[in-house]
């Protein structure tokens, strides 16, 4: 059998006297979209946090492809093929969305003094393809928004602020995507439009992993192959989804008793 893209064993994250991640498991393989859910606080986005090297774990293990990414800089992390979209939306809403789109390369990017003063051709080819490549990631989402790559990002709606930001996690070529939340503050009608994207985007770049971190359990069923119920920072559960509606420790986890 292969080894997982992602395995993470032991994962823990204290906060003071909290603990956040408690002994924490997780592989997740090439390809696969796993969706990870728990109620509020169970740990989800510190895990985040933990794999793209925001917070620093106070134990585990962290392995990209059998890399050690354990506590490492969150760029080193983004060059070995980690990227994420947040919960609050990061956007700089004031530029514009090849700006926006363009800091998710920008780790990939020959930046050197030496490359600005005496290769400035080399730099602007660079530059020139990176207006193609998020150009083209953007119109997989919307032509509109390809069309207008150079107006503010503030001035698009909420969905497609969210496209503008799933295209600064994917212009890297990560091999390891972590949604936090998609769906939030948006409606229903746009959270289904964002889940078609994903999906289309699933299909055309089938080596990719995703983790959806998600509350809304409709986008969960359609979207994950899998899923992982974390609580009070340990993972309860981890199955299909039908297998997760019909688990009594998730129920006991959601709503305090099992039904
Ligand atoms: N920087 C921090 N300092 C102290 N405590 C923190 C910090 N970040 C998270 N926590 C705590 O860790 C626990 C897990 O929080 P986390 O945000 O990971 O949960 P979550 O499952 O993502 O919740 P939600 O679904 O509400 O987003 C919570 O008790 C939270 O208060």
């Amino acid at each position: 059998m292969n080894a997982p893209l992602l395995a993470c064993g032991g994962l823990t994250m204290r906060f003071d006297g909290l603990v956040a991640l408690d002994g924490l498991d997780i592989e997740i393989d090439k390809g696969e979209t796993v969706g990870l859910v728990g109620p509020n606080g169970s740990g989800k986005t510190t895990f985040f946090n933990v794999v793209t090297g925001l917070y620093k774990p106070s134990a585990g293990s962290v392995r990209l492809d059998a890399r050690d990414l354990f506590a490492k800089p969150p760029q080193m992390i983004g060059r070995a093929g980690v990227a994420r979209t947040f919960q609050r939306s990061r956007l700089m809403l004031d530029q514009s969305v090849f700006d926006n789109i363009a800091v998710g390369a920008l780790c990939r990017l020959d930046l050197g003094l030496f490359t600005n003063l005496f290769r400035r051709r080399r730099w602007r080819g660079e530059l020139s393809g990176m207006v193609e490549h998020a150009r083209a990631l953007a119109h997989r989402f919307n032509p509109v928004i390809a069309d207008r790559l150079f107006q503010p990002a503030g001035s698009f709606t909420m969905i497609d602020r969210r496209r503008v930001e799933i295209c600064r996690a994917l212009i890297g070529a990560p091999r390891l995507l972590l949604l936090d939340e998609p769906s939030a503050g948006m409606t229903h009608e746009e959270t289904r439009q964002l889940m078609d994207d994903l999906l289309a985007f699933r299909q055309e770049m089938p080596d990719l992993a995703v983790i959806l971190v998600e509350h809304e359990m409709d986008v969960i069923r359609r979207v994950s192959d899998r899923c992982v119920v974390l609580n009070f920072g340990r993972k309860i559960f981890e199955g299909t989804f039908d297998a997760l509606i019909a688990n009594p420790d998730v129920q006991t986890a959601y709503l305090g008793v099992s039904q």
